[in-house]
């Protein structure tokens, strides 16, 4: 049997690995410190049903990305979104609606990543802390001190900042990775049981503490009550605050919310606040995946590309594609 390839993070990027190295023959071992798949296309579960309290939907630009939607969208993991847009612009709530395709998945955002993980061997809540080589095969060593292996290749597919940690066997790589800033993103959640007096269903926020705002009911197959809310606040508002208190930052979102759109704004039934903390990079890149072959370390991550989930589908991509070529020169 082939000594199985070691995928460090089951997000969009590591799943997207996953899938090419077996579709080539090749065993995986997928590892995530989260208890479940996804990473920053995460959904809460909440008493007031699925929050995508992450991405909120995705575009497909590429070519090789619009095809596997499309092959996503027929199994029925995926659907097109297509709510009353809006901008906010200097305080002016305006209609903004185009012809972009947007796809969430269905039920819930994860929906989409839990079908990708499918029977792909994981081990979830193990935070892989060290990466090491031994004389032949790569092992990997978990903050509880428990180590896993042999592998014959690792992908590490986390975000640059927990990436550079694990890279101490190929310095120069660490140094690249290093390199990359990530933004943080203060997301919140408001649920009214008297649904808000407002046709805005999704709002692109400038000037504002908010970046963005959607409604969860205008997302097929979400629950239409009570009526929820997810308001993202743009990075420099989130990093200025990164320490306060969830209480502090909810109450602060909800008043520029109610400023923005439009209608009265009552206090919510229903609250949460989630940090994310290296939520989008601060500059794009161009790097597809990065890579030390004669190794067998390979990096990837929408932070490579574009910082979205069509990047990290791409970089996961041609991480595999890299390791592949290489194997085969090597064969
Ligand atoms: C608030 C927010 C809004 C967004 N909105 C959009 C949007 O509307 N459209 C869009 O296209 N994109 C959006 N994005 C970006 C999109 O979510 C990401 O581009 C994409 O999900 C990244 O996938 P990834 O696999 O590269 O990384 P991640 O999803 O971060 O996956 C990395 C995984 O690695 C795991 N991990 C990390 N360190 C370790 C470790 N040491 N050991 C084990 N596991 C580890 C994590 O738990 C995680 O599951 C948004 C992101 C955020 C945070
Ligand atoms: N918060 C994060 O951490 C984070 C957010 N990300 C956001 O993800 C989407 C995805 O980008 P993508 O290019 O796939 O989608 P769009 O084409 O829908 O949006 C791109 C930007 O273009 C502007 N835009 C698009 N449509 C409209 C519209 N109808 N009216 C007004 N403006 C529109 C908008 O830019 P501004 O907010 O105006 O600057 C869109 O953002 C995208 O929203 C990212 O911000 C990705 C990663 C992390």
């Amino acid at each position: 049997m082939n000594t199985p390839i070691a995928i460090i993070g089951s997000g969009m990027a590591g799943l997207s690995a996953a899938h090419a190295l077996t579709a080539a023959g090749l065993c995986v071992q997928l590892f995530d410190k989260s208890r479940g798949s996804g990473g920053r296309m995460a959904s809460k579960r909440s008493e007031v049903g699925d929050l995508d309290l992450g991405a909120q939907y995705f575009t497909a630009r590429d070519r090789h990305f619009v095809d596997i939607v499309q092959q996503w969208q027929e199994n029925g993991w995926l659907a097109e979104w297509k709510p009353a847009l809006y901008q906010s612009h200097g305080g002016q709530l305006s209609l903004s609606p185009d012809t972009q395709l947007r796809f969430i998945g269905v039920p819930r955002m994860s929906a989409l990543t839990r079908n990708l993980l499918g029977e792909l061997p994981a081990t979830f809540a193990c935070r892989i802390t060290e990466v090491f080589r031994g004389e032949q095969h790569w092992h990997l060593v978990d903050a509880t001190g428990q180590s896993h292996g042999p592998f014959s290749k690792v992908i590490v597919a986390v975000p640059a900042p927990q990436a550079a940690a694990l890279l101490s066997a190929a310095p120069k790589l660490a140094a690249s990775v290093a390199s990359v800033a990530m933004e943080p993103v203060w997301a919140v959640a408001l649920g009214f049981d008297k649904a808000l007096d407002t046709p805005v269903e999704g709002c692109f926020v400038q000037d504002s503490p908010l970046d963005w705002l959607a409604r969860n009911r205008s997302k097929p197959g979400r629950a239409s009550r009570p009526d929820t809310w997810v308001l993202h606040a743009t990075s420099a508002w989130s990093r200025q605050h990164i320490d306060l208190a969830p209480e502090a930052v909810i109450e602060q979102l909800r008043c520029a919310f109610a400023e923005l759109i439009g209608c009265a704004v009552p206090e919510a039934d229903f609250s949460l606040a989630h940090r994310w903390l290296y939520a989008r990079p601060a500059h794009a890149h161009q790097w597809s995946a990065l890579a030390d072959a004669d190794l067998g370390l390979y990096v990837c991550g929408d932070w490579c590309l574009s910082g979205r989930v069509e990047g990290a589908w791409l970089s996961g991509q041609e991480a595999a594609r890299r390791l592949l070529e290489h194997r085969e020169h090597n064969s």
